[in-house]
Order: structure tokens, then C-alpha cells, then sequence
């Protein structure tokens, strides 16, 4: 009922806690004062006694301590839902930072999204109600017991041995419970992660046709969810009916007690009444704690998930700094995303400070993978990948993202104006160095026509064209200015006027920064003064295209593929033009 994991990971929010029991412990004092005047006032009109005056300000103070304690007590559980949220919220934020752009190899991002969002608001439960509830309902009781007690023992025996077994009935329902919930968890993340991957491929669902088959999987997921969500309801209402059965059973009981004494002429009608009024408040706690269970179960199975993703193995830790004139290079590398499936296959290369350098090869030949190596976004290598003497996996990461700018097809742009974008790379750039970078991009031209640097891009600049959206980028990551530069297949997808245009700026950029391209298409690396051929993850030749072409067999065999099928290609662009 209580994880200590959880507790510890949120130390401030436990004060709140002990504030919200203080307050509710208060306010439980207040109503005992009104049942006790209420009683009193009662007894005295039938056994006709005078009403003593002393009672009027001790109402008074029952009802103020109730009024006030509630306010309190509300205040104080919301605090410590905050400091909850907050933290959780914080702790899972810091952890995806260390895990790195990686973080999906270890969850999916639906369920972050469900967890932050829907997780973290369960916990809140769990921390706002339940947990100062839990403290309260012993608490609430044993007071009561000493108030009940000098009145009549046995009616407060039995009245506080009767509340336990609402917590017998809890534990009963919890080992269900709880798998239950890590079911409908299970289920629910389920559904997140195909409905945010069937949203983003709806496009692509309608093009083929195929977003009724995805409608009728969705719909079949939903229903399992449908179904396990109904199960949580039924297991939840079948307890409470449970417990209300208890509670009333023992709050009777111990009424019955009160009454028999009260027959027998052992108990005066005061006492009996007070009895009587007060006994549903030893079980109105521990009633109320159940009702709160089921939500803080609910928050306990998302924390199973969270403290999975909070306890997720990190990468080393980074803190290596960057010395001067380092230069990337590979010794020995090797690399398997899967333990039996060799990606990378002892490869050796070296990325001079300044210069052009292309890594080529057929689909699937490792190109990315060296790309995703020398940015540090994969660490599980042998080998060595290292910029000047250390190994780029203990090089801290943010020093490393400002010594690397990686520019790949899928570039994000974010909604917003032109500068916006930019300014992403290099905050404190002016529109001189925006335009400069423009300029270099080959896309001033295009946004004088428009509203310049202030151009509006919707979302991912969906109303660019692919070019420009490549050349947007391409200005974002020359603003970066950092001594490295990766492109990997920046210009697939473009049209050859933006894929020359593209190449250009690369090509002078490479004057004075390192660039690597990584391309399937040969002629980008044509210009490079140190092309890597890559076959099926090992070097198949190293030199300029023209050593190529002589020395390494892998080279020529593609370069003869490519060229005749744009050779190809232009013919048949000539045919229809000719046809016009
Ligand atoms: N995240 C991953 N998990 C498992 N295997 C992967 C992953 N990414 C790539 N691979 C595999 O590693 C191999 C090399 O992939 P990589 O993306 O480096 O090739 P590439 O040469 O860049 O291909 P392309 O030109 O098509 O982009 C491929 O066989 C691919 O299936």
C-alpha cells in the first residue's frame, strides 16, 4: 500500500502530507465537538435538564476548526500533488536528456507522452488523497477510540476492531488489483503508440488504401482496452459495495453494543447518543481510503512503468571536453544494433580538419551508422570512434552537439517565421549572419519574394517545398558554425537544381570546416578529396573518385549502375520534352 521507491523519489512532498493528516486530524476534533454539543443538547431537552451556556462556544469552535481544517487540508494536498507532478515530470525530462536522442530504444514516445501527462496525474492521487488518508485513517480511529472509550470500553473495542477489516478487504482486492492494472496499463500504452503511429502514417494509410485495415486493427485494440477498462470498473465498484458492506456492518455493531448497555441502564443517553453519532466516523477513513485506493493503484502501476524508465541503464557518463584541432577517426570499429548482427565490421577512417570526405555504398552498407557514431547518438561499439585522443562516447554530449552538426533528410522545422528557425542554430545572430547564411543556402533569393526573415513556415514548413526545406536547413546548420559537419543524404528527395545548389554550399563550406557526406549518389562525392566505400559494413576502398574508379571494383560497378540509369533518366526527360 505504500512504495517506499516512491516515497523517496519525492522527499518535499511527503511535509505536505504530514500537514494535510494535521489538518484533517483537526477537523476531526471539530465534528467530535459538534456530536458531542449536538448529543448534549439532545439529551438535555429529553431528560429536560437546562442546556449548560459553556456549550454555544464549544459548537462554535467545532464548526470553526472543521470549516478551516478542510480549507487546509485542501491546500496542503494540493501542494503536495504539485510538488509530485513536478517532480516526476522533472526526474522523467532529465532522465530522457541523459538517455539521449537514443531514449525510443528504451520507450516508445507515446508512453512518455501518457506517462507525463496521465501517470504523473495519477500519482498526484496517490499523494494528494490517498497516502494522507492512509496516516489518517489510523489516526482517526484510535482518537475516537480514547473519546468513545471512558463512555463505554466494549462499544469502542468493538468499533475499532471492526475497522480493520476494511484494510483485510483492501488487501484482498489489491493482489487482483494490481493485475488488473498493469494490464489496463499495458493496454493503454498500446493503443497510444499505434494511435500516434496510424496519425502520423495517415497519409500514407490513404494513399494505399489501407486505413480501413489499420480502422479495424485500432478498433480491435480499443475494444481489448474497452474491455480491461470495464474490468478495472467492475473490480472497483464490487470493492467499494464490499467495503460499504463492512463499514456499516461495524458502525451497527458497535451501536448495537452502545444500545444494549444503554437497555441494561449501564450507559446514560448522552453517552449513547454520542455513541451512536459518532461510531460512522471510526470507518468513514478507512471507507473513504478505499475509495481512493483504486485511483492510487492505478497511480502505483504507471509508477512500475516510470521507475522503468527512470532506472533504464544511461550512457556512460559524458564529461570529457573537446581539446583543440581534434579530428574524428575510427580505429577498429565495430558496431551490431542486434548482439548476433555485425553493422559495422572493423572499419578505419579518418576526418581531416578541414575538407570535403564522402562515405558511399549501397543501401544499407553501414553509411548512417558511422554517421550516428561520430555524433555520439550510438556508444555500443568496439573499437575506437574517437575526436583527437578520447573516445567520443565519454565526451560530453552537449560539447559534442556544438562541435558536430548533423543535417539528415528528415531536418525538423518548427512552425513559426524564417528568423525563428534560424535562430534555433545561433541565437544571437543578426539578420547580416541569417542572410549571409541564406545567401550560402541558396534560398535569399526565394524569401525576398516573400516576407524575408519573416516569412511564416506552418508545421515542419509543410508549405516549403522539399528543396527548400533542405535548404532551410542547410542555413540553420551553417549558422551552427561548428568545426564538423555531417550530411547524411541532405539532399535526397530534391530536385537537381536544390541537390546542386545544396552541394555547392557544401563544397565551400568545406573550405573551412570538416564536412562529411554521406550519400548513395556517387556524383556528390565526386567533388570529395577522400571517398570511403562501404560494403555490406566493411571498407571496400578508400581514395578520390578517380583512384576509385581504377582501384576498387565495389566503386566502378556502382558508379557504371548509377550513371547509366541517369543516363536513362535524361533520355527519357529529353523523349517528353520532345513530345511537347
Ligand atoms: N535502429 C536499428 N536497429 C536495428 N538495425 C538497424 C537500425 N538502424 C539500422 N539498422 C540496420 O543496420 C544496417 C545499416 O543501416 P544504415 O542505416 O547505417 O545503412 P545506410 O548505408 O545508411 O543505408 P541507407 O543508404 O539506406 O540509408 C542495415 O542493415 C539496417 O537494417
Amino acid at each position: 500500500m505504500m512504495d517506499k521507491r516512491l516515497l523517496k523519489l519525492v522527499p518535499g512532498a511527503m511535509r505536505h502530507v504530514a500537514a494535510t493528516v494535521g489538518w484533517q486530524w483537526i477537523g476531526l476534533l471539530g465534528n467530535a465537538a459538534m456530536v458531542w454539543t449536538i448529543a448534549l443538547v439532545l439529551s438535555s431537552l429529553v431528560c429536560k435538564h437546562s442546556i449548560p451556556p459553556f456549550l454555544w462556544p464549544v459548537l462554535a469552535c467545532g464548526i470553526a476548526a472543521r470549516t478551516v481544517s478542510a480549507r487546509f487540508s485542501a491546500r496542503e494536498s494540493f501542494a503536495a500533488s504539485q510538488d509530485v507532478k513536478g517532480t516526476l515530470r522533472r526526474l522523467i525530462y532529465e532522465k530522457l536528456l541523459l538517455l539521449g536522442p537514443s531514449y525510443t530504444e528504451y520507450v516508445p514516445t507515446a508512453e512518455v507522452v501518457q506517462l507525463s501527462v496521465e501517470g504523473c496525474e495519477q500519482l498526484e492521487t496517490y499523494f494528494g488523497q490517498y497516502l494522507p488518508q492512509l496516516f489518517y485513517s489510523v489516526l482517526a480511529p484510535l482518537t475516537l477510540f480514547i473519546m468513545v472509550a471512558p463512555l463505554c470500553f466494549p462499544a469502542a473495542v468493538v468499533l475499532l476492531v471492526c475497522v480493520p477489516l476494511i484494510p483485510v478487504t483492501i488487501a484482498a482486492v489489491q493482489k487482483v488489483a494490481k493485475k488488473i492494472l498493469g494490464n489496463y496499463w499495458d493496454q493503454y500504452a498500446e493503443l497510444g503508440d499505434s494511435f500516434l503511429e496510424n496519425l502520423q502514417g495517415l497519409t500514407t494509410l490513404k494513399i494505399y488504401q489501407a486505413d480501413s485495415a489499420r480502422h479495424k486493427a485500432m478498433n480491435a485494440e480499443a475494444e481489448r482496452f474497452r474491455v480491461v477498462t470495464m474490468k478495472v470498473l467492475s473490480m472497483q465498484l464490487n470493492s467499494i459495495i464490499v467495503m460499504d458492506i463492512v463499514a456499516l456492518g461495524g458502525a451497527v455493531a458497535g451501536m448495537a453494543v452502545a444500545l444494549g448497555f444503554a437497555a441494561a441502564g449501564s450507559l446514560d443517553l448522552f453517552a449513547c447518543l454520542f455513541i451512536i453519532l459518532i461510531s460512522a466516523d471510526f470507518f468513514l477513513p478507512m471507507r473513504q481510503l478505499g475509495s481512493y485506493f483504486h485511483v492510487a493503484m492505478n497511480g502505483i502501476a504507471a509508477s512500475e512503468k516510470i521507475f522503468r524508465l527512470l532506472e533504464a541503464p544511461e550512457p556512460s557518463a559524458r564529461s570529457l571536453k573537446i581539446e583543440q584541432e581534434s579530428q574524428f577517426s575510427l580505429e577498429h570499429a565495430s558496431f551490431g544494433y542486434e548482439k548476433d548482427r555485425v553493422v559495422l565490421d572493423d572499419i578505419c577512417l579518418q576526418i581531416p580538419a578541414t575538407g570535403l570526405t564522402a562515405i558511399v555504398g549501397e543501401s544499407g552498407s553501414g553509411k548512417s551508422t558511422i554517421a550516428a557514431l561520430l555524433s555520439g547518438r550510438l556508444d555500443g561499439y568496439s573499437g575506437e570512434v574517437l575526436l583527437g585522443k578520447n573516445q567520443v562516447r565519454e565526451i560530453d554530449r552537449k560539447a559534442l552537439s556544438r562541435h558536430v552538426t548533423v543535417v539528415g533528410l528528415g531536418a525538423h522545422l518548427f512552425a513559426g517565421t524564417v528568423a525563428d528557425n534560424l535562430r534555433m542554430a545561433k541565437p544571437n545572430a543578426t539578420d547580416a549572419e541569417l542572410w549571409r547564411a541564406l545567401g550560402l543556402a541558396r534560398l535569399a533569393e526565394f524569401l525576398h519574394q516573400n516576407d524575408g526573415l519573416q516569412t511564416r513556415l506552418t508545421e515542419n514548413a509543410a508549405n516549403l517545398s522539399g528543396g527548400q526545406r533542405q535548404r532551410l536547413a542547410l542555413a540553420r546548420a551553417i549558422l551552427h558554425d561548428s568545426p564538423v559537419y555531417i550530411f547524411d543524404e541532405a539532399t535526397s528527395n530534391v530536385d537537381v537544381e536544390s541537390e546542386e545548389d545544396i552541394m555547392r554550399a557544401v563544397c565551400e563550406l568545406a573550405r573551412t570546416k570538416a564536412v562529411v557526406v554521406i550519400s548513395h549518389r556517387l556524383a556528390n562525392a565526386v567533388p570529395a578529396q577522400k571517398i570511403y566505400v562501404l560494403d555490406h559494413g566493411a571498407i571496400a576502398g578508400t581514395g578520390t573518385h578517380d583512384e576509385l574508379l581504377k582501384t576498387c571494383e565495389t566503386y566502378s560497378t556502382l558508379w557504371s549502375a548509377q550513371a547509366a540509369l541517369e543516363r536513362l533518366s535524361a533520355g527519357t526527360k529529353e523523349v517528353a520534352q520532345d513530345a511537347e
